[in-house]
C-alpha cells in the first residue's frame, strides 16, 4: 500500500500543480476584465457628460452610451463567471478529490480511472482529471459495492463493473488517510469527520454522503419529498447538498433564486450559510415562517414560534388552535369565500392625508355592478382595474387644480427639472404641453399612495372578514383575534387561514418563479401552514424534512402517522418519503441514551463513534449549589471543548439562570435576535438551538417539574443536540423520563434514591 499511496501522493502533486496553474490564470484573466470594465466606465461617465443641448449631438451620445452600458454589463458576466472559477479552483487546491473509482464499462477494452472532488476539473486537452460528485458517473461511488453496478445517464441507464473503490483525506496537497473499501463510503472517514470539533459553520458532507442520504440527495423525480430523519441523521446536511445536486443537473433553468429553504431561526441560517459555497454555488433564498408572514401583514407584528412557545397558553385557546392548524380549516375558508354574498364583503375607505379618495360605500357599489356569475377573485381583479381607471379619472380632473399651478410657479430650476427627467426642454410640442406634462407628474405623486393601496388590496378589509369567518367557524376566538388586532398584532395561527381567505378573494399571493420549496423542522409547521405554503409556491417542487420526536409545540406523533397527513394535505401527483434512522451528529453512548428516552427509540441506529457516557449531576435548589455544580461542570467541558451551550427547555429559565452568574463567569445570552454563536459558554432555551449542534451539552434542568411525558420531545431535542459529551442537572427529583432509563446508560454524579414508580 505504501507505493501505491506514493504514486497516488504524486498524482496528487501533479493535479495540484495543474489546478495552480489555473488558478493564476483564471485570475489574471479576472483582473485583465476587471481592468477592461473600469476603463470603459470611466469612459461613459465621461460620454455622458458630453454636450448635450443640442438633439443630434444627445442622440449621438445616447447610442455611444448605450453600446458602452452593454460592453460593462457583458464584462460584470465574465468577471462573475471567473470569479466562481476562482473559489472553486481555490477549494480544488487544497484537497482535490476524495475518491477513486476503478470501472470497466460494458463494450470497454480497459477499465477507467476516476477521481471524484467537489467539483470537476480538466486538463487542457478536455480530459476529466477529476469528476464532479454531482456527475451521475459519481453516483457509482455512493451507491456501488464491488461488482456489477449502474447508473443513470440522460441516455438511458447504464451497467460497469466497480473494480476499485478508494477513499482519500487531502490536506493542503498531502495525503493524510487513504484507503479501499467495499462499503459504500466506509466508516473510517467518517469516523475521521464526525470525532472533529464543532465550527460556527456547517461542513459539506460530499465526500462521505451515505447511501440514504444520497436518494435524497439525487432525487429529481418527485415533486413531493417527505423526509423524517432521527436526530442528527444528516437531513439538513442532505438539503442543502441536494440543493447543490439540483443546481448543477438543471444548470441552464434553475438558478439559486428560485429555491426557498424555511428555516427555523437565524442562527440556523447563519450556521448552514457556508455549505453552498464551500461547494462553489450560491446560496438559496432562506427565510423564517415568521419573517414570511411579516412581510405579508404589513403594519402589524407577527407572533413567533417562540413568543408562542413562552406564553404556552390556555386550554381554550389550544383546543382553538388545534383547529386552526388542521387542513380542514383551510377547505372551510375556500368555502367561506365560495358562498359569500356582496353584502357580506368587507372593504376599506382609500384615503390620502385626511381625504377620503374611495369610500368604502363607493367600492362597494363599483363592486356591486360586476357580474355575479364571476367568482370573487374574477371580480376582484375586474374591481382593481375599474378602480385604477377610475383613479387616473381623478387625477385628470385635478390637472388644472390651483393648488398645482401654484405647486408648479413655487418649483425651483432644479426641481422642475427633475420632474421632466429624461424628458428635456424643447421636446414638447409647446409650453402647453410642457406644463401639462409636469402636472400630471405633480398630481400622480400626490396620489401614487392610492395607486399602492390598489395595487397591494388595501380596499378589502381582510381582517373584519377573517373575523367574520371566524365567528361562523370559531365564535369564542373572535374576541382574542380582534383584541390582538387592537395591538398591532397578529397570532401565528391565524396567519395562514387569513392570508388564504386573502389569497381566494382576489385571486393572488402566488409566486410562480419558485422551483424548489424545501422545508426544515416540518414538524413545527402545522398542516394548515404547509398547506398554505403549497398555495402560494403552485410550481414548487417540495422538499419537507423533519423528526416527529423532535416536537416542541405538540406532544410527539408517530412519524408515519406525520407522514401520511402530510402526504394528504398536499396530495401531490409523485410522493417518495424516505426515513433515516443512522444518527450520525452525537457518540455511541448519547445516541443510545437518546433512544431510550423514546417509547419507539429502538429503530434509532447510532454511529459507531465512542465517547464518555451521559452524566446527570443533582444539585440542591439553591443558587449557590446550583452554580458551583454548573462551573465544576462547564469548566471541565471547556477544557476540551470549543464550544459548551447550556440548553434550557424555555427563555425564563435562560434568564433566571443568568442572574445567579457571577459576571465573570456568565455564559453567554443567546437571543431570538442573535444572527451568529459565540465560541465558549453559551445559554440558550432549546428552540433558538434547533438544528444546530455543540461539542458539549448541559441540560438544565431536568426535573420531574421540568419534563413529564407532554414534554418529552424537547428533552429528547436537547440531548440530540451534543456531539462529544452531554451533561444533565437537576435540581429536584429527577424527570421520570430520565429514571426510566436504564442505569447503565448513564453516570450519576452523586448516589440518590429514585422514587418508586
Ligand atoms: N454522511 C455524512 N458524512 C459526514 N457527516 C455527516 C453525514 N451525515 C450527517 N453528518 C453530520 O452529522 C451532523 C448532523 O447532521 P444534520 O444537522 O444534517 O442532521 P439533522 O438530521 O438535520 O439533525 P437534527 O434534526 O437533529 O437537527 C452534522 O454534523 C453533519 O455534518
Amino acid at each position: 500500500m505504501d507505493k501505491e499511496r506514493n504514486s497516488e501522493q504524486e498524482r496528487v502533486n501533479t493535479i495540484v500543480d495543474k489546478i495552480k496553474n489555473a488558478f493564476q490564470k483564471a485570475q489574471h484573466e479576472y483582473y485583465k476584465a476587471r481592468t477592461e470594465r473600469s476603463s470603459v466606465e470611466k469612459n461613459y461617465v465621461q460620454n455622458a457628460k458630453i454636450n448635450t443641448f443640442e438633439v443630434d449631438d444627445q442622440m449621438e451620445t445616447n447610442a455611444e452610451v448605450q453600446q458602452q452600458k452593454q460592453l460593462v454589463a457583458k464584462n460584470v458576466e465574465t468577471e462573475k463567471i471567473l470569479k466562481r472559477q476562482i473559489q472553486l479552483l481555490s477549494n480544488l487546491k487544497n484537497s482535490p478529490y476524495f475518491g477513486r473509482i476503478d470501472i470497466h464499462e460494458n463494450g470497454e477494452t480497459s477499465p477507467e480511472v476516476l477521481y471524484i472532488g467537489t467539483s470537476s476539473f480538466n486538463d487542457e486537452q478536455g480530459n476529466f482529471l477529476i469528476y464532479d460528485w454531482r456527475a451521475p458517473i459519481s453516483s457509482i461511488y455512493y451507491n456501488g459495492t464491488l461488482g456489477t453496478v449502474s447508473y443513470t445517464t440522460p441516455m438511458g441507464k447504464q451497467e460497469a463493473q466497480l473494480l476499485k473503490k478508494r477513499q482519500f483525506r487531502i490536506k493542503d496537497g498531502k495525503i493524510t488517510n487513504m484507503f479501499d473499501t467495499n462499503e459504500t463510503v466506509g466508516d473510517e472517514l467518517l469516523q475521521e469527520m464526525l470525532g472533529a470539533q464543532s465550527d460556527e459553520y456547517m461542513k459539506n458532507i460530499v465526500a462521505t454522503i451515505q447511501k440514504e442520504q444520497n436518494d435524497i440527495i439525487r432525487d429529481t423525480t418527485h415533486d413531493l419529498l417527505i423526509v423524517q430523519g432521527v436526530a442528527g441523521s444528516g437531513k439538513t446536511s442532505a438539503i442543502l447538498q441536494r440543493i447543490a445536486f439540483l443546481l448543477y443537473h438543471s444548470r441552464s433553468d434553475l438558478n439559486a433564486e428560485q429555491i426557498v429553504l424555511f428555516s427555523p431561526n437565524l442562527l440556523f441560517s447563519h450556521y448552514i450559510s457556508e455549505v453552498l459555497p464551500s461547494l462553489g454555488e450560491r446560496n438559496m433564498r432562506q427565510v423564517t415562517l415568521t419573517e414570511f408572514f411579516a412581510q405579508r401583514f404589513e403594519g402589524l407584528t407577527v407572533e413567533t414560534l417562540f413568543d408562542k412557545f413562552e406564553q404556552k397558553d390556555s386550554s381554550a385557546i389550544n383546543s382553538a388552535n388545534l383547529i386552526k392548524e388542521d387542513s380542514t380549516f383551510m377547505h372551510k375558508v375556500k368555502e367561506y369565500v365560495e358562498n359569500l354574498d356582496n353584502s357580506q364583503l368587507f372593504f376599506n375607505d382609500l384615503i390620502l392625508v385626511d381625504q377620503v379618495i374611495f369610500s368604502n360605500s363607493e367600492i362597494r357599489s363599483l363592486y356591486d355592478k360586476l357580474p355575479l356569475a364571476q367568482p370573487h377573485h374574477l371580480r376582484h381583479f375586474e374591481l382593481k382595474n375599474v378602480l385604477i381607471k377610475e383613479l387616473k379619472r381623478k387625477i385628470k380632473d385635478e390637472l388644472t387644480a390651483p393648488w398645482v399651478l401654484k405647486k408648479i410657479d413655487a418649483l425651483t430650476e432644479e426641481e422642475y427639472h427633475s420632474l421632466l427627467g429624461d424628458y428635456k426642454r424643447g421636446r414638447f410640442e409647446d409650453i402647453e404641453a410642457e406644463i401639462s406634462y409636469i402636472s400630471n407628474k405633480i398630481v400622480s405623486t400626490k396620489f401614487e399612495p392610492i395607486y399602492e393601496a390598489i395595487y397591494n388590496n388595501y380596499f378589502i378589509d381582510i381582517y373584519r372578514q377573517y373575523s367574520d369567518f371566524l365567528g361562523k367557524i370559531l365564535p369564542d376566538d373572535v374576541i382574542n383575534f380582534n383584541n390582538e388586532l387592537e395591538y398591532h398584532r397578529i397570532r401565528l395561527e391565524d396567519c395562514a387561514p387569513a392570508l388564504y381567505l386573502r389569497d381566494q378573494l382576489t385571486g393572488e399571493g402566488q409566486n410562480h418563479s419558485i422551483q424548489h420549496l424545501f422545508i426544515d423542522e416540518m414538524q413545527d409547521y402545522s398542516l394548515a401552514q404547509i398547506y398554505y405554503l403549497h398555495t402560494a409556491f403552485p410550481t414548487a417542487h417540495l422538499t419537507l424534512l423533519g423528526d416527529s420526536e423532535q416536537a416542541l409545540f405538540h406532544e410527539i406523533q408517530e412519524p408515519q402517522f406525520l407522514m401520511t397527513a402530510l402526504k394528504q394535505t398536499i396530495n401531490p401527483k409523485k410522493t417518495r418519503m424516505i426515513e433515516l434512522n443512522k444518527s450520525y451528529r452525537s457518540t455511541f453512548e448519547i445516541t443510545s441514551f437518546m433512544k431510550a428516552l423514546l417509547p419507539d427509540g429502538e429503530k434509532i441506529q447510532a454511529f459507531t463513534r465512542s465517547g464518555p457516557l451521559p452524566k446527570l449531576v443533582l444539585t440542591n435548589d439553591n443558587e449557590t449549589d446550583i452554580i458551583s455544580k454548573l462551573l465544576l461542570e462547564t469548566q471541565a467541558l471547556l477544557n476540551k471543548n470549543e464550544t459548551v451551550a447550556i440548553i434550557t427547555k424555555d427563555f425564563k429559565t435562560c434568564q433566571k439562570l443568568l442572574r445567579s452568574f457571577k459576571s465573570k463567569d456568565a455564559p453567554t445570552l443567546i437571543t431570538n435576535s442573535d444572527r451568529s454563536l459565540p465560541t465558549g459558554l453559551v445559554l440558550l432555551p432549546i428552540y433558538l438551538a434547533k438544528g444546530l449542534e455543540f461539542d458539549a451539552v448541559i441540560a438544565f434542568e431536568v426535573s420531574q417539574n421540568s419534563f413529564s411525558e407532554d414534554t418529552r420531545g424537547i428533552l429528547y431535542t436537547i440531548c440530540s443536540r451534543a456531539m462529544h459529551d452531554l451533561v444533565l442537572v437537576s435540581t429536584g427529583d429527577v424527570s421520570n423520563l430520565i429514571t426510566a432509563i436504564p442505569s447503565e446508560l448513564f453516570t450519576i454524579e452523586q448516589n440518590i434514591k429514585f422514587k418508586q414508580k
